[in-house]
């Protein structure tokens, strides 16, 4: 076999949606969780998934032969993947493993502290979702992505080997396709072996022996003693050798590793121990393996296939270090870089002339179509680096866009051509590989519509609205500042009238699939719009029964009518559009389908007043109404890039600010601006921070101090490691902010009382995340240790986030624990 001789593609993508054109793995994944199928029949379903879609990627344009597809399947999260590959299960899911014969190729487990053994496909899931009292892993977000993966636990004694040859059998079936029909010899894609590391938090062996699990910031915290992740590398590292190895002698030509821990500095590692990190990995893996037969006069095999290593998300070079001289003065035989938010050297880079650079032109996170031309003389600009070789490829993955632009019959043909989704930017990738090649007159034609579609764009009315910009460009430093808080207190307290230790909820009240089945109705037209309207009122009247029912102080109107609560405000806002099959993973088999933002944002009529205000005629108590900030929803949109994102969020809180001025005159006394996507928008760089907290920290406060002072401004923040934005939250000048908190054990309050922060504070008592019902116990406990680390009298009582996700009977039980819980504390004080 001439593994040796294969170069890579010069056209390729650093991986695809895996999720299915109509979500074809969701709903296997979610039938087979429901027991209405079997895992066997799973596999089958993921089996025909993988091999029509490698097969659709040889039609789209790129290589059957040269690893130009990318093995980038995953049942539900790739850094999961990495973790059951290894064996890396924590203590307490140790019962889910078999350390037996695991059917895998190469089960040496090669190194090993306690025996690494495999995952079944139930307890890979099971690591996901959590079982009876143990805790799923953590999840966070990917970078600066609405993606979110599950954090491993790694600690001293963690099992680490090559465990699972799950990606070497999906390498063997799509090149050896049992249908006899086309076969494609893909390029498996793994999280490299740094960036798993630096992903992971320390697994305390004191939380493993509870069951109980380590929280999210400050990992280490409770580990053994200076033990970090890193420190098993030399394990993880003889792991992957063992993967490559086998990789290798199943023909494997080519495999990829992701290193995007190297783009940021968020990560809170030296950039020199990054770089040991790094020199060591790949001196093992690289230079330690031979990849090519025969080497050293013996006449073995290869050893390992061509090794590509991506950096996607940002820029390898900073402030702290270099990273592409890093990489590039390693011996794996290709680099991916990210030229859509990174930069490239003026001149020659050491090592990389015996390499292949993939030059990430075509944007993998967001969906406009590029400007080829533009993008071809960045390509042959690179030249100058001295490269041994060129490839075309993605900045990331195409997991975070759409599958095909084709698939949205109801978009304007205008605002069509101006978009490119995975499909479309295969197409592009192909043709400016093509272009490279063969010079620019052999692609002329697309050249052409390439630019005659960013022309267009830049035309087209309604992408500057001359009213929204005038707006904006009118406002004053005094639109963003209310009363002093102290006056604003004493007034919403006349007025509301709370006892102490307000208890609330974040607003969302269960999904039911019900509600789903009618919304889907009304949207296929067999509902009208008054029985629709009928239907969302009912569930509003009942969401708000059940809360006084419960005894909450503060009510909601459970946004029962909110598909997503950042689609729901996009579809009304003028300068959106939504799509209908636009979906995007965001986290295992769930999905968003993120608006897309193409011109000035305006608010052609109110987006929420008519049910918050509903929901109040309904009781006594006050009802909060529930708005999606400026920052989130850009964050979860795809955003313009002809226009800095700070000029965006303030046409977005414009729009959000006559909101509240609408919500405030239909006699609404609390709005809630939710920011969840605050600490997920922090660029990767620390020099980029100022900037984005100044911009980020201003449009929320647009879009809230046109409030009356006697109104009560809450915000939400979610999925956050809150250190990096902590004085931001003081920033946003809320009157009440609510956080995730329960699964840290309220950590951020005393962490906010330090910081200065003095006005409400509703640290989330409830985790939503998992479907356990916290006791009055434990509710009455973290409720006493908040109202300890600050002024109890600031302190608000509130699950972690929405409970969209939830079902009725967790939540009633929870809620009324909650409830009795606060009395409780009340009665103490
Ligand atoms: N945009 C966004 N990003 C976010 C969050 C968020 O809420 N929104 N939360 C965080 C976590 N991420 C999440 C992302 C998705 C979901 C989620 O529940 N997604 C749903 C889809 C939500 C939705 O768009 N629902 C639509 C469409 C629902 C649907 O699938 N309908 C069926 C038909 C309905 C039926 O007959 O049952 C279909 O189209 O086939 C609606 O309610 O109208 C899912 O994957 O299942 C939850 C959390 C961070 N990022
Ligand atoms: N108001 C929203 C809800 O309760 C906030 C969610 S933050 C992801 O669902
Ligand atoms: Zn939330």
């Amino acid at each position: 076999m001439a593994v040796e001789s294969t170069p890579l593609s010069p056209a390729t993508i650093l991986g695809y949606p895996r999720i299915g054109r109509r979500r074809e793995l969701k709903r296997a994944v979610e039938a087979s969780w429901a027991g209405r199928t079997t895992t066997d029949e799973l596999e089958t379903t993921a089996r025909d998934l993988r091999l029509a879609t490698a097969r659709h990627l040889v039609d789209l344009g790129l290589d059957a032969e040269t690893a130009a597809v990318p093995g980038s399947f995953s049942f539900y999260d790739q850094v999961l993947d990495a973790v059951a590959l290894l064996g890396a299960v924590p203590e307490r899911f140790r019962d889910l493993v078999s350390t037996g014969s695991t059917g895998s190729t190469g089960s040496t487990g090669s190194t090993g502290s306690a025996s690494a053994g495999a995952l079944s496909l139930e307890g890979y899931f099971t690591l996901a979702r959590g079982e009876g009292d143990k805790p799923p892993l953590e999840m966070t977000k990917w970078f600066d992505t609405n993606y979110h993966y599950l954090v491993p636990e790694i600690g001293p004694d963690t099992p680490i080997g090559f465990v699972d040859d799950r990606v070497v059998r999906e390498f063997s079936e799509l090149a050896h396709p049992a249908d006899g029909g086309q076969a494609v010899v893909t390029r498996p894609v793994l999280v490299g072996p740094v960036t798993f590391l630096l992903l992971s938090k320390a697994e305390s062996s004191a939380a493993a022996l509870r069951g109980s699990h380590a929280h999210s910031s400050a990992a280490g915290d409770e580990a053994p003693d200076g033990f970090d992740p890193l420190d098993r590398l030399d394990d993880v590292v003889a792991a992957y050798a063992d993967l490559l190895r086998a990789l290798a002698a199943a023909g494997a030509p080519w495999v990829q590793l992701d290193e995007p821990a190297l783009v940021t500095d968020l990560l809170d590692v030296p950039f020199s121990d990054v770089a040991d990190a790094v020199r060591r990995a790949y001196s093992r893996l690289a230079t330690d393996l031979s990849p090519v037969p025969g080497r050293d006069s013996t006449d073995g095999p290869a050893e390992r296939p061509a090794i590509l290593v991506t950096a996607p998300y940002g820029d390898l070079r900073s402030d702290a270090g270099d990273g592409l001289a890093l990489l590039a003065g390693t011996d794996v035989e290709a680099l991916a870089i990210d030229l859509v938010k990174g930069t490239v050297p003026a001149g020659p880079v050491a090592g990389l002339e015996t390499k292949t650079l993939v030059a990430g032109v075509i944007d993998g996170h967001n969906i406009w179509r590029a400007d080829l031309d533009a993008r071809l003389t960045t390509l042959e600009g690179l030249s100058a680096l001295g490269a041994g070789a060129v490839a075309v490829g993605t900045s990331t993955s195409l997991l975070h866009v759409p599958h095909d632009v084709g698939d949205e019959p109801r978009l304007d043909p205008d605002l069509k051509s101006w978009l490119a989704f995975a499909d479309q930017k295969i197409a592009e990738v192909v043709t400016l590989a093509t272009g490279l090649a063969e010079g620019r007159t052999a692609v002329a034609a697309a050249l052409a519509g390439s630019t005659a579609a960013v022309r267009s764009r830049a035309d087209a009315p309604g992408v500057v609205v001359p009213e929204v910009r005038d707006r904006t460009a009118a406002l004053t430093p005094a639109d963003v500042e209310r009363a002093p808080y102290a006056e604003r207190a004493a007034a919403q307290q006349a007025r509301l009238d709370l006892p102490p230790l307000p208890t609330t909820t974040i607003g969302s009240f269960p999904q039911t699939a019900e509600i789903r089945r009618t919304r889907a109705s009304w949207v296929r037209g067999e509902l009208s719009d008054a029985e629709y309207t009928t239907a969302m009122r009912a569930e509003i009247a009942s969401t708000v029964a059940l809360q006084e029912e419960l005894g909450l102080d503060v009510l909601v109107h459970g946004e029962p009518e909110r598909n997503d609560m950042v689609q729901y405000f996009a579809e009304q806002l003028d300068g959106f559009v939504t799509t209908v099959h636009g979906w995007v993973q965001s986290y295992g088999s769930r999905c968003v389908r993120p608006p897309i933002l193409w011109g000035d944002v305006s608010r052609p009529a109110p987006l929420t007043v008519e049910w918050a205000a509903y929901a109040a005629s309904l009781t006594s108590k006050p009802v909060k109404g529930m708005l999606t900030g400026p920052v989130t929803i850009l964050a979860w949109s795809f955003v313009r890039d002809d226009l800095p994102l700070g000029e965006t969020a303030d046409q977005v809180a414009l729009a959000l600010r006559d909101e509240v001025t609408d919500l405030e005159e239909a006699g609404i006394g609390v709005v809630q601006v939710d920011e969840p996507a605050l600490r997920e928008l922090l660029p990767l760089r620390r020099s980029a921070h100022a900037d984005y907290l100044d911009w980020s920290v201003r449009s929320f406060r647009l879009s809230t101090a046109g409030a009356g002072t006697a109104t009560q401004v809450h915000t939400h923040l979610c999925y956050s490691e809150f250190g990096q934005v902590i004085g931001a939250i003081d920033g946003l000048d809320a009157d009440v902010t609510s956080v995730e908190a329960a699964r840290s054990r309220m950590e951020i309050v005393p962490e906010l009382a330090d910081a200065g922060y003095g006005r409400g504070i509703g640290p989330g008592v409830y985790d939503i995340h998992s479907p356990r019902v916290p006791s009055v116990a434990e509710v009455t406990e973290l409720v006493t240790l908040a109202a300890k680390s600050i002024d109890p009298r600031l302190v608000w009582v509130n699950p972690d986030c929405g409970l969209k996700t939830r079902s009725y009977a967790e939540t009633k039980e929870s809620l009324r624990n909650l409830v009795t819980a606060t009395r409780s504390v009340r009665a103490t004080l």
